[in-house]
Formats: structure tokens, sequence, C-alpha cells
């Protein structure tokens, strides 16, 4: 399931609770005649059942849907004015299912603002107006909830943000994972053909790794493998991504490069690779194939293919080399 439509059924299913508790309320004041608690009731759950139509509305777009915060801002307003003008004791644990609604809904930060924003003059009128030992259960409650459901949504979020870099990342060397380039490369070639800017590619791998691995072992390649991407990692400005493929190849993404820029970062590469003193290894080089997005280039295939022949040009021109391979011309 994607996270929209996760969220898409955690906001109805919210809604709908919430809708269900208000109206259970509104349906007990109008039984004992507290028609002020009634109406205010009324419109919470007119409020809960709207943000229930427009989860509807924006369930293509949940993860940026703005109208969900006007919506819980304007049920906790309402909610604050109430305690502030209505002087019933009981209205406070109305907040509860608010603070819920405020956390399962918004983004952390949001939640928990808008829930302080509630919690804060809502606890000095409770202060003011109940015995102090009534006051304090009251506000630790709440602010109990407050705390649990503020450290269960950090702990989602945090589960969710592991679970996502280790799906695209690769646990050797730290780079993005070819499962990530694909997406990555399509979302810069469809970037590159909205602002016009140039975007270039570099297939790379390690001269001899069948060698190395011989001499050296598995872990001998490895090491090598990994040094090679902090030392890349070193070597490429902010905004290039890197990728590791196997145990000896590398990709790059580097958005906003034309021709004579990838030649040059290519080149950088090569040399300052070749010159460097690896550990356990000693020396070793690569080979580059470089390319820049054409005309025709508007999927990740054509440029991912002509970037490994060109790597494979660099390898029968002898190793330590870089070969560029040109896309068909973008005339502006
Ligand atoms: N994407 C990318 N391009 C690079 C990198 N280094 C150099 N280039 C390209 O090569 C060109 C010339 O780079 P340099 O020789 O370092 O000259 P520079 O004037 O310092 O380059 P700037 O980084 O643009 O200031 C740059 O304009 C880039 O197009 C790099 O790390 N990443």
């Amino acid at each position: 399931m994607t996270e929209t439509r996760l969220r898409t059924w955690t906001h109805t299913i919210s809604y709908g609770l919430a809708t269900l508790f208000i109206v259970t309320l509104a349906m007990q004041n109008l039984r004992y005649g507290f028609y002020e608690l009634f109406y205010l009731a009324i419109g919470m759950a007119a409020l809960t059942l709207a943000g229930a139509a427009y989860t509807f509305i924006c369930r293509r777009h949940q993860l940026s849907a703005p109208g969900h915060l006007i919506i819980l801002s304007g049920l906790n307003s309402g909610l604050l004015a109430a305690i502030i003008t209505l002087d019933s004791p009981g209205i406070s644990h109305w907040a509860m299912p608010l603070l819920v609604l405020n956390f399962l809904i918004l983004p952390l930060r949001q939640g928990v603002t808008l829930s302080l924003l509630l919690l804060v003059p809502a606890s000095v009128l409770l202060f003011i107006r109940e015995p102090a030992v009534d006051a304090l259960t009251i506000i630790a409650g709440l602010f109990l909830l407050l705390t649990a459901a503020s450290l269960y949504i950090w702990h989602y979020d945090h589960m969710a943000q592991s679970a996502e870099d280790l799906a695209i990342t690769d646990p050797l060397t730290g780079a993005h994972n070819a499962r990530f380039l694909d997406e990555t490369l399509q979302k810069e070639i469809s970037r590159a053909i909205a602002t016009g800017h140039a975007l270039s590619v570099i297939n790379l791998s390690i001269d001899y790794a069948a060698e190395v691995e011989d001499l050296h072992g598995k872990a001998g390649i490895q090491n090598l493998f990994q040094h090679m991407t902090e030392h890349l990692f070193g070597v490429i400005r902010a905004g290039d991504t890197l990728y590791t493929l196997n145990n000896s190849e590398f990709f790059l993404i580097l958005p906003f490069t034309p021709e004579e820029g990838v030649r040059v970062i290519a080149e950088r590469i090569r040399r300052t690779i070749a010159e460097h003193e690896w550990p356990d290894v000693g020396k070793a080089t690569v080979s580059l194939g470089c390319t820049t997005r054409g005309h025709g280039d508007t999927r990740t295939d054509g440029l991912r293919k002509r970037a490994r022949q060109a790597m494979e040009e660099a390898r029968r021109r002898g190793a330590d080399s870089t070969w560029f391979s040109p896309g068909e011309s973008i005339t502006t």
C-alpha cells in the first residue's frame, strides 16, 4: 500500500470515528437540554465530516493536502472558544478526541503546535475555574495524552524513514542502490526537459575487479569498493548523486552538467583514483563511460545504455580511461 493510500484510509477512519464520538456527545447534550453544547457538537461534527469529504476529494495527493490544517484549526479554535465562553466543567474532555485527531492527521510539528495552542489556554482556565485537584487531574490526563500521541507519531515517522532509507541504500557502501537509480534518473530527466538544463551521467567500473578479488579475496574487493565510494562522495558536488550497482560498478547522476562539465569531472575522478594509494590493494584504476542527455532521451534506459556502452568502450581502449558518448543534440 502506498503512503498516500494509507493516509487516505487513516484520515477517513479518524474523521469518521471523531464524527461518531461528537455526534454521540451532541445527542446526549440534547437529551439533557444543554442546547449550547448540542449546537457546538453539531458544528464540530460538521467540520469532521468536511474533513472526511476533503480526504476523499484529495485522495490522490493526500501527502500535500493543506486543507486538513484549516479544518483542524477550525475544530481546535471552536472548542477553545467554547471552553472560554461556556464555563461547562465537562467540556475540557472534548479536547481528547481532538488531540488524537491533530496527531493522526497533521505532520508532527503542526500537530504539537495546534494541540498546545488548545491545551495551554484551556489549562489556565481550568486552574482559574475548578478546584486545584480536579484541574490538575484533567490537565495531567490531557498532557499525558499529548505526550503519548506525539511520542507514538515520532516513533512511527522514524521507523518509516529508516525503512525508506534501507530500501534505497546499499548496506555495504552507504550509497544509493540500483533500485533508487531509475526513480531518481527519471525525475532528473523530467526536470531537465522542463527546465532545459543539461543532465549528464557517468557509469564507472573498477578495472580488473575479478583479478583484485582473486588476489585479495572478497573482503579485499569489498574494502576497495567501500573506500572508492567514500572517495567519490568527496569528489562530487552537492546535488550529484552516487549509486553502487554491484561489487565493482558505480553510477553518477550529474544534474545541471553539460558535456564539457562531465568530461572535466570524469577526468578528475579517473586521475584522483589512479593517484590514490588504496588500503590493502595499493594502486587501482577505473574506466568511465559518460554521456549527456540528448534530444530523444526521455526515459532512463536510453541514457543508462549509452553510459554503459561508453564505459565498455573506455575499457576496450585500455584500463584507466574515460569515454564520452554523445546523445542526439538538443536544438533550442
Ligand atoms: N556535476 C558536477 N560537475 C562538475 C564537478 N566538478 C566540475 N564539474 C563540471 O566541470 C565544470 C568545470 O569545473 P572546474 O574545473 O572545477 O571549474 P569551476 O569553475 O571551479 O567549476 P564550478 O564548480 O562550476 O565553479 C563545472 O562548471 C561543472 O560543469 C562536480 O563535482 N560535479
